[in-house]
């Protein structure tokens, strides 16, 4: 499926297109390519490029050709996926200096203002030393409290959990990024940020606009028929742009004031007073660069697999009991859970890590890039190849995840302990090699209090029509670089009298 374009942009497709095919096929080299679906001449496999799940259609081609890597062309794009374990290592990792640049897709960062990504070694240093597995600790106390309010806002307004989803990852993180307080009613940067990462999940597939493959095509005016994707990257850029620009511009006045809570930019600040004075403008940039990512890499991400883990306790209400009984025995009825009693709950630990695996949120975590030629077992990987880690394929594999679509926090454990010898999600649900998503450990974290928190003390049931009857949700997701699940209801009560006294007395203060 692709988008539909009018008869005048078609043509000068045609024309686009037999120069790229051509250039491409004269750069060919000896070695073969990886096997991929048959290809039509010059737009190769561009009729058959899927614009929605495309990793299952990734993982069919890969079952077809009996190969965990194969090669589509897409109009002279070519597109790489890699479907095990080993070879995401043997590429990301052990050649991760060739394969851990970002696809420039002209549509997200040309067109719509996205080229403040974290691929400088700058932005890394600065976002490890904030969240790597030991300092991430020190965002408890927030993920605590935001799990708690959380619980609140649920008590006094049950109908739409996605909303609350949300609102929890962007207070979250423009808390421990800006020092923002967003909870506050009708705080502006919720919603900035909302139409941003529609855009950025939206438009991160490599495939989804023409423009990416064809990238001549951006200097189609918009007022052109069939320019469509011109006048909706217009609209697109000024979110992109306000997100970058103006919680920043508001940290720094908190700052200027005095009036700032401590954050990653007033932390990131503080520290650039010791660089060179011509180096300042540039150093602040980096900051406000990764901040940007933090929120918009951090939010959406942790708001859908939240949104998972509630399809999940619909699809099998027996988990959901488990984990509740475990919950009562290690605290006892009604208490709320905390960091420190993470060991004494493998049950719940397992029902997280199932979330991560059953539909992961990112399925094929975001695109790498590889900008010079290489070869792999025998074959080519060609130079400007999108490179995919197919997340999804890894964590459906049946030999390693048995019934990989049922949803069994079990598969996890072995003599009432988490198995050791069970590959555990996060080996791919984060991406890979050294482009890996550095907020792993806090999305970790904060995904376990707040789950914990919402199974002690909330039942989590399907909702009933007026008849009385089960409403079954679809388990359908949003589809972009980001599977949101689509609006969908349920029933969440509170467990007990003392789970709601639990609630009250808890430190969530909105
Ligand atoms: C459950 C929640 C999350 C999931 C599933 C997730 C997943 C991912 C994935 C798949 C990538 C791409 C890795 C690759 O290119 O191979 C990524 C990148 C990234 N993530 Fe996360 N993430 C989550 C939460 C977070 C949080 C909470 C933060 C920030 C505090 C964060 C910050 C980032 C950043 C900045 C990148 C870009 C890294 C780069 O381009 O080098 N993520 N994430």
């Amino acid at each position: 499926m692709i988008p539909a374009i009018s008869s005048s942009l078609w043509s000068i497709l045609a024309l686009i297109i037999l120069f790229y095919g051509t250039r491409w096929k004269r750069n060919r080299s000896r070695l073969p390519l990886p096997p991929g679906p048959k290809t039509l001449p010059l737009i190769g496999n561009l009729l058959d490029m899927p614009s929605e799940r495309q990793w299952e259609a990734y993982h069919a081609w890969s079952k077809e050709c009996n190969s965990d890597i194969i090669h589509i062309d897409a109009a002279g794009t070519s597109i790489v996926v890699l479907s095990s374990m080993e070879a995401v290592r043997d590429l990301f990792d052990r050649r991760s200096s060739l394969y851990s640049d970002r696809v420039r897709l002209p549509m997200l960062v040309e067109l719509m203002g996205w080229d403040f990504g974290i691929g400088e070694r700058a932005h890394r240093k600065l976002f490890h030393d904030a969240f790597n597995v030991n300092a991430v600790k020190q965002f408890h106390p927030q993920e605590r409290v935001a799990a708690h309010r959380l619980l609140r806002r649920i008590l006094n307004d049950p109908k739409d959990i996605m909303k609350h989803f949300r609102h929890l990852a962007a207070v979250l993180i423009m808390d421990v990024t800006y020092g923002i307080d967003a909870s506050i009613p009708g705080d502006p940067y919720t919603n900035l940020a909302k139409e941003a990462m529609h855009g950025l999940s939206v438009a991160s597939l490599p495939g989804r606009f023409l423009v990416d493959t064809i990238p001549a095509l951006k200097y189609v005016p918009s007022w052109f028929p069939g320019a469509d994707f011109q006048r909706q990257a217009k609209k697109w850029r000024k979110a992109t742009r306000d997100l970058l620009e103006m919680p920043f511009a508001h940290a720094k006045r908190d700052i200027a004031l005095g009036s700032a809570s401590p954050s990653f930019t007033s932390r990131s600040l503080a520290a650039l007073e010791a660089s060179p004075n011509n180096k300042k403008r540039e150093h602040e940039n980096v900051i406000k660069g990764t901040a940007a990512n933090m929120y918009s890499a951090g939010s959406d991400t942790t708001a859908a697999t939240l949104g998972t883990f509630v399809y999940a306790m619909l699809a099998n209400p027996e988990a959901q009991r488990k984990a509740q009984a475990e919950l009562d025995v290690v605290l006892g009825p009604g208490h709320l859970p905390d960091f420190a009693d993470e060991v004494a709950l493998p049950y719940v630990s397992a029902v997280v890590k199932e979330v991560l695996r059953w539909k992961n949120v990112t399925p094929i975590a975001f695109p790498h890039f590889v900008s010079v030629d290489d070869d792999y077992r025998g074959y080519r990987i060609p130079a400007g190849s999108i490179v995919i880690g197919n997340t999804w394929a890894i964590l459906h594999d049946e030999d390693m995840y048995p019934d990989p679509h049922a949803f069994k926090p079990e598969r996890f454990l072995l003599g009432g302990k988490l198995n050791p010898a069970v590959q555990g999600p996060e080996v791919a649900a984060f991406g890979f090699g050294r482009r890996i998503c550095p907020g792993r450990h806090m999305a970790t974290s904060s995904l376990f209090i707040t789950v914990a928190s919402m199974l002690a003390t909330l039942d989590i049931k399907k909702a009933r029509d007026e008849h009385g009857n089960e409403v079954e949700p679809s388990y359908e997701f949003f589809p972009g670089l980001i599977s949101t699940p689509l609006p969908f209801k349920c029933s969440i009560t509170p467990r007990s009298r003392q789970a709601v006294e639990a609630i009250n007395a808890s430190s969530g203060n909105d």
